[in-house]
């Protein structure tokens, strides 16, 4: 309720800032018009008067003198009529700009269009001396000769203090960004070398938010699959596999009920279970969960981290969490600090050590729940 008076204030600056919009397009509009108007009348004026001085004069007749009138007012009426249009072609002229902008962007940057081969994406997923900054704080070193491996199958958790790199690291699983030096390989493959689109299709990614589309379930569970339509028995098999297909069924209209903007019409732990059968859909052997428990009350996560549990097998599974649970799940915890891994082992063995981790988990900073 605090926000209330904040976001009222927001609303009373936009809305007051479209009226002073509005008013004022109006009034242009209607000097347009009123000009427009006037040259039509001001026009057949003149024309009378000259029409009449001319006859007078004997140099025109009078049918020459309705004809040229009637010319001259067509034409400044045509004339009126495209000045009142003026507002409309110049939204259009600016639309169609920003429309040909867009259609000249390429499609993939520089870096995304590197790396053609397509191999198959399995085996120990390893980061040699990674070093990254972000293009826009070149000075601000977020991972700093960072190495780890991760066993094909395993599932690992990445931990350490909040802003220490975490989401950095799953963001370059899935190339949208390159390591300044050092490489990152799945396998014997380099992932620079990989193209984006089939590394993608193979690393799927369960993030904090749930991207659903106000959509079907069935559009939503099929959109993780690339390329071709999935048949029925597929989508249930996958929301079998994230233990959802109960729910949905419960449902009256089953795999067609709509999810709402923003996964409105179901609950978060629903949402998120969604965003696991999506990923379950697609053939990722690589499956990376970012804070996706993060928002959800107890019973949600236990349903949630339920669906984990199943959905790691046979996956190489990266977990990114504050929360002490999901740690414990894991076969292995990598402590990331001052961009590199300072510390990993299992959570007992990590606690017993004092270190790093003991610290975190003991200050507060995580969540036991
Ligand atoms: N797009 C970006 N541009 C510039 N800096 C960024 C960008 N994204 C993240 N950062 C910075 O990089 C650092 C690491 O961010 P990252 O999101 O990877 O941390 P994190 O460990 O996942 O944090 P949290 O636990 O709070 O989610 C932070 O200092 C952050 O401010």
């Amino acid at each position: 309720m605090a926000l209330e008076p904040v976001l009222q204030g927001q609303f009373d600056k936009a809305a007051a800032q479209c009226l002073s919009t509005g008013v004022r397009g109006a009034f242009v509009e209607g000097c347009t018009y009123g000009v427009a108007s006037a040259l039509i009348y001001l026009a057949e004026a003149l024309l009378f008067y000259v029409g009449a001085v001319l006859m007078a004069r004997g140099t025109y007749t009078y049918l020459q003198m309705v004809q040229t009138l009637n010319l001259v007012v067509f034409t400044v009426t045509i004339g009126s009529q495209l000045m009142a249009f003026t507002q409309k072609i110049a939204k259009s002229v600016q639309a169609t700009k920003d429309l040909n902008d867009l259609l000249k962007l390429n499609v993939d940057s520089t870096s995304e269009a590197q790396g053609v081969l397509r191999p198959r994406i399995e085996g120990d997923l390893v980061f040699s001396d990674v070093s990254f900054s972000y293009p826009s704080r070149p000075g601000a070193p977020v991972l700093n000769n960072l190495s780890m491996r991760i066993e094909d199958g395993e599932c690992v958790a990445i931990v350490g203090s909040s802003g220490c790199g975490k989401s950095t690291i799953a963001a370059m699983l899935q190339r949208l960004y390159e390591p300044d030096s050092g490489a990152i390989s799945i396998g014997t493959n380099e992932l620079r070398a990989t193209d984006v689109q089939h590394l993608r299709e193979h690393v799927a990614v369960v993030s904090q938010n749930p991207n659903l589309f106000d959509a079907s379930i069935r559009e939503n569970i099929a959109y993780g699959r690339v390329g071709d339509d999935m048949t029925e028995a597929e989508v249930v098999r996958a929301a079998k596999a994230a233990n959802v297909h109960d729910f949905i069924v419960s449902l009256p209209q089953g795999y067609d009920t709509l999810v709402g903007e923003n996964a409105s019409l179901i609950s978060g732990g629903q949402a998120q279970r969604l965003q696991i059968a999506r990923a379950l859909a697609r053939p990722a052997k690589v499956l990376i969960l970012d804070e996706c428990t993060s928002a959800l009350d107890p019973a949600n996560q236990s349903a949630v981290l339920d669906t984990i549990r199943g959905a790691k097998v046979g996956r190489t599974t990266i977990m990114i969490t504050h929360k002490l649970a999901v740690m414990q799940m894991c076969d292995r915890i990598l402590v990331v600090e001052d961009g590199e891994v300072r510390e990993q082992g299992t959570y007992e063995s990590l606690m017993e050590r004092k270190g790093v981790f003991s610290k975190l988990a003991n200050g507060g900073e995580w969540m036991s729940e």
